[in-house]
Parts: C-alpha cells; structure tokens; sequence
C-alpha cells in the first residue's frame, strides 16, 4: 500500500536513526558530515599558553627597554626582567614577566634601546576554552570547522556516527555502458550519477555492479555480494511487475522485510525501501531515471541522515513563478528553475530537465499551485546549494 510522501520521508529517516550503528572512534576524513556521538570537550586550555597576537617588543617594567633576545612560535621562552624588551613573534609564547608587547610598527628602536606604546596584545591562556570545557554538544554536525575545532583542541579522531558505506546495483539487460543508444539499448545514466548523490547525501560509495543480468539468479547473486560490504545498497530498476522485474523476489530471497513499499508520488511511485535480517538496508530505486532521483531524495537521503544520527534533511521554500497542476491524490513533485519556473523536458524518463533544476517544488495531494505561491521546494544532493 503506497504510503503519503511526507510519511515516507519521516518513516525511512527514523529507521535509519533508530538503527544508526554503535559509534566509536572515526578519523575526521570518516567522521565529516555525520554527528558528533559524545560532546567535544577541549583536551586543554584554548590557547595552551598566552600567546602574542602581534609581532613586536615583549616588555617588562618602565620603558625605554633595552633590547635582549627574540622569542620564535615554537619555542618556550624564559622569564623577562624590568627593563628588558625582547622581540615577539605573532603566535609565540608570551614570556612570564612580560607586561605589554609594542607592535614592530609602533616601536622606535635607537640603537640598543627601544621605546613605544604597549598594550596586552596578546591572547590569554584559555580565552577561548578551558581545558574539558564543553566546546560542542552531542548531535553537532560534523562540518570542516568543526574538524578545524577539534584538531585546535587536540584530536586526530571524533567520537561519531560514521558514515554509512553505500553499494548501488544497476539492472536491466538492455543498458549500454558505452557508446550511443541504439537498437533498443540504452544508455545507463543511473550508474554514472547515483553514487554522487549519495555521496553529497552523506554516504560513502564503495562501488556499483552491474548492468546484472535479468534474471533472478544474477540479481541475488548481486544483491548478496553488495550487501557484504555497505550498510545502504540501492538498486535500479525493476521495481515493478513487468517480465523481467525480479527485485522484490530478489528482496524475498535475501529474507529482506520492507519497510515501505511504493510511495504516493508522481513521479516515482514504485520506489521501496527494505531491511534485511542483520540491518543493512536495501533502497530500491525505480528504472525511470528521474523517478531513480526522486527515491533518493525521498528515501535514501533521509536514511543516510538517520543513520547518521542527524535530522531529517529540512526542505526549503520557493516562490512559483507559474502555476503547477497537482498530481490527483498523489503528491506532485514538480520540477522548477531558481527563479521557480517550471522546467521542460520534465517526464520522469528524463533527465534533460533535471540537469538544470533548482529543486522539486512540492505540490501537495489534492491540490494544485499557483503562480506567487510559496511551496516546499526538495533540494537534490550536492545541487541545491
Ligand atoms: N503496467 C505498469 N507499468 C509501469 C508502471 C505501472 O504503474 N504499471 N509504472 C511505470 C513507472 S511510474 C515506472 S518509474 C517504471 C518503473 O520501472 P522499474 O523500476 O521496474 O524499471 P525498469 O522497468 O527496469 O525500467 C524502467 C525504464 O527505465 C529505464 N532504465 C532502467 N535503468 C536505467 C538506467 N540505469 N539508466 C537509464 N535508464 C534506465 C529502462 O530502460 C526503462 O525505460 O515502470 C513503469 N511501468
Ligand atoms: O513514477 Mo515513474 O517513477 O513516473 O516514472
């Protein structure tokens, strides 16, 4: 029974959260774009020592100072005396005594003498945090600054949700690799494409089989092999009832259960999402290759979020430019450009359309859009900037 998109949605994120697996020590190139499973406490003060933020004279006492020594980043100065001015470079420790530092541009030096306006331009040890302050709370998403953060706060690994290893499993014996289409053979696109989504979408690719062969024998064979090594394998293709459509005894044969099966969209409807016994999760994409897109908008990005302990991905907003048929109880979602016109070329054997697309505008069920309307607008990984 085809199920309402928003559900659909909330139902495949949530079983990605609820079996997001045990977290642990991941690199930051493993960890990036998941979240933070235990709080980032800082490993030590920030800064760990005062640290000079300009380059100048480090003082002590009343000046004129007399010129004794220089301090590099890098090194552990001794203590300075009354008098004494010692030249400070940016990022270096300040020294015990020191009073005020004369930045290089404001000192006038006379020979052995140096005089000047001081000021505490420098940063004070902890200023930023504390050593075991909270820095970030757990659920954070793991960005490039925060990567940065924990590196500055003493980590070379973060507590986090990995992120889940994703296979696709390409289907259908009239796909070309190569070439022009041709003599009832197409072009796959599915496999040059997909595996970026899922990447923009927070997995991992490992690899893609196939074109497998249309029978059912390759396609368990296949199923089995891509389930060995990712915890997300997506098909493509066969996800209906046509001669050759073997994924759902497919599923059946790898005791796999569903956990939604067809969605209530146009385009894109046949798509499902099912578990197997040990959890790993196989999305099946239709053949159609924009309804391929709209499964993994609709499931498989929720999902990956899930499994990484983030939220459901939110969607954002445009303002139609035309106006935008509903779908009948279906919920429509509508291809539009950045400035929220409809885009040609839209039929879900389509990707001409796709190609130039801001997003799917979101019509909902029983309804139709019109122009000036404010909708949901369903970004596409790694597209909708
Ligand atoms: N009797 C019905 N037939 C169909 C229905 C329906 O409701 N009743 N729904 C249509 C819809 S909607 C879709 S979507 C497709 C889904 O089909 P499958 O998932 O079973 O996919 P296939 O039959 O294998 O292929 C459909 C179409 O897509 C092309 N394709 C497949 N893989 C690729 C690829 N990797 N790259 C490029 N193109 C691909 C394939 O050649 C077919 O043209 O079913 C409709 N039929
Ligand atoms: O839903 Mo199909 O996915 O319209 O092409």
């Amino acid at each position: 029974m085809a199920i309402d998109w928003v559900e659909a949605r909330e139902t495949a994120w949530r079983a990605g959260f609820e079996s997001r697996p045990a977290h642990g020590h991941a690199s930051f190139g493993e960890a990036i774009g998941s979240a933070l499973a235990a709080p980032l406490r800082s490993a030590s003060d920030l800064p760990a020592f005062p640290t000079s933020a300009v380059d100048g004279w480090a003082v002590a006492g009343p000046g004129p100072w007399t010129i004794d020594g220089e301090i590099l980043a890098g090194s552990v100065p001794g203590p300075i005396d009354a008098g004494q001015a010692v030249k400070i470079a940016t990022g270096a420790q300040v020294p015990a005594g020191c009073e005020g530092i004369i930045r290089l541009e404001n000192a006038h030096v006379d020979g052995t003498a140096v005089s000047g306006e001081t000021a505490r331009e420098w940063r004070e040890a902890g200023e930023e945090a504390r050593a075991g302050e909270e820095l970030l709370a757990e659920g954070t998403p793991i960005t490039a600054p925060v990567v940065g953060l924990a590196a500055a706060a003493g980590y070379s690994s973060l507590d986090a949700y990995r992120r889940p290893l994703t296979s696709l499993v390409i289907f259908g014996d009239e796909l070309l690799t190569s070439g022009v289409s041709r003599e009832g053979r197409v072009r796959d696109s599915l496999g040059p494409m997909v595996p970026h989504l899922l990447d923009a979408a927070g997995g991992m690719a490992t690899g893609t089989i196939g074109p497998v062969a249309d029978t059912l024998d390759d396609h368990v064979e296949a199923l089995r092999s891509a389930l060995d090594s990712a915890d997300v394998v997506c098909t493509t293709g066969g996800t209906m009832v046509g001669p050759v459509d073997h994924l759902h005894a497919a599923l059946k044969a790898v005791d796999a259960s569903y956990v939604l099966n067809t969605v209530s969209v146009r385009p894109g409807f046949p798509m499902l999402l099912a578990r197997t016994p040990n959890g790993r999760f196989i999305a099946g994409l239709p053949g159609n290759p924009q309804s391929a897109v709209i499964a993994v908008v609709t499931i498989v990005a929720p999902l990956l979020a899930g499994l990484r302990g983030l939220p459901l991905p939110p969607l954002r907003e445009t303002v139609l430019a035309e106006d935008v048929p509903g779908r009948g109880e279906s919920t429509h979602l509508a291809l539009v450009d950045p400035t929220g016109r409809r885009i040609a070329h839209h039929g879900s054997a389509m990707l001409r359309g796709l190609a130039s697309a801001a997003g799917f505008a979101l019509i909902a069920p029983g309804t139709a859009a019109k122009a000036g309307q404010r909708v949901p607008l369903v970004p596409v990984p790694g597209v909708s900037a």
